[in-house]
């Protein structure tokens, strides 16, 4: 009995003591503070924007805190800033808890009931195989209050519709996973979760997954893809291992600097990419350009341009495209201008949100490609390594 999972319901971050985060993604990225919970020692806000939610964790005091400080969550020890926990919604989470156990699963919180005056909701804690990732499994079919019990709602927030900000849903979330483990974390994956395999490139061979070499890229990818969900609209879950020889890559960086793996960043789908750049530029956000190269590269603003979008305008952004032809075996580089069916996606990258180089998000318009493009991956790598030359 692997688990049906629907799309996430929240992704929950742990900040340390007096980082404040919450205030950057409400004010910056403009998340809508939906409900809080605050104890002696933790706040737990949760943001919003569509169906995106974020629920951010953070401490009150420097003292350590109990693993159940935090509801529907647990305390990812160390202290630093992670991204560490994922709520998905399932039908019998008693059922799941068991089946889980039963595969070898540790249960964290087992099976709880929470209830106010919205409803009830039960809720149970397991820890996935990779790194400080823990899964939270949500049944909230008999409640109808705002958030989750335990939360108090906070009314008349400020929302993001007028600000040329359009955040939807979360795309996909990415794992960076120790050398040789992405194929065990992708098993475990489909046999307790019942995701899918999801193939990310044309290109990719099923028993392989989607290698990317050369040019200072050395990775592989797998992808998972939730059963209910569909390509569309399903969030996928990415895992990422290096590959690379040197170690001063975005990947190697990631498991040095957060202590083993983890969440490495979260896909967040936009209708509009350009206006939500700017959007977020002008509210003081910060992303990683990529070198002036990636626009003047072979055919690439005839391949901007084949694809409706205006190569200065993505430029000016950092924005950066990349398009595939469906049932044609490449990706940017191939003759997708002629091609009157053309799919494509734009992707740009954040810096860092906490003070290691590890966790970021992404801002992705998918039109019509649902997997990603090497040429993007390879810009993002060479801007990061700019970056943290920049740094040292
Ligand atoms: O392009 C994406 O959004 C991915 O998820 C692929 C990816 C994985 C790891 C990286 O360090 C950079 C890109």
């Amino acid at each position: 009995m692997a688990a049906l999972l629907s799309r996430p319901c929240f992704i929950s971050l742990h900040l340390p003591y007096r980082q404040g985060w919450a205030q950057h993604l409400a004010n910056t990225f403009r998340f809508q503070p939906v409900a809080v919970r605050e104890t002696p020692r933790v706040r737990q806000l949760a943001l919003r924007q569509e169906s995106a939610i974020f629920l951010v964790n953070e401490r009150l005091a420097p003292a350590s805190t109990s693993p159940c400080d935090f509801l529907y969550d647990i305390d990812p020890q160390p202290t630093l800033g992670t991204a560490s926990n994922v709520c998905f919604e399932v039908d019998d989470v008693p059922g799941l808890c068991k089946w889980l156990q039963s595969q070898g699963c540790s249960l964290l919180v087992p099976p709880t009931e929470l209830s106010d005056e919205g409803g009830s909701v039960t809720y149970g804690v397991v820890s996935s195989v990779v790194g400080n990732i823990s899964h939270t499994l949500l049944d909230r079919s008999c409640y109808r209050g705002p958030f989750l019990p335990g939360f108090q709602p906070i009314h008349g927030a400020p929302s993001a519709t007028g600000d040329g900000i359009k955040i939807t849903h979360f795309d996909h979330i990415t794992y960076v996973c120790p050398r040789g483990g992405a194929r065990a974390a992708l098993d475990w994956y489909q046999r307790c979760f019942g995701f899918h395999r999801f193939l990310l490139n044309p290109q990719e061979r099923p028993a392989e997954g989607y290698v990317l070499g050369g040019q200072g890229v050395g990775m592989l990818l797998l992808a998972l893809q939730s059963a209910q969900d569909t390509p569309a609209h399903g969030c996928k879950l990415v895992f990422a291992e290096s590959l690379s020889q040197n170690g001063t890559n975005q990947v190697d960086t990631f498991l040095e600097q957060h202590g083993g793996a983890g969440i490495q960043h979260v896909g967040l789908c936009t209708t509009d990419i350009v206006s939500t750049t700017r959007a977020l530029q002008q509210q003081g956000a910060r992303f990683f350009t990529p070198p002036t190269t990636y626009y003047s590269q072979g055919d690439k603003a005839e391949e901007i341009r084949g694809a409706g979008q205006d190569p200065h305008m993505l430029a000016e952004l950092g924005i950066l495209l990349d398009t595939t032809v469906p049932g044609h075996k490449g990706w940017s580089g191939t003759d997708a201008t002629e091609s009157p069916s053309r799919e494509y996606l734009m992707q740009i990258f954040t810096h860092p949100i906490f003070s290691e180089e590890t966790f970021f998000l992404e801002l992705i318009d998918r039109r019509g490609a649902t997997g990603f493009g090497e040429g993007n991956i390879q810009a993002l790598w060479k801007a990061v390594q700019v970056y943290m030359d920049q740094q040292q």
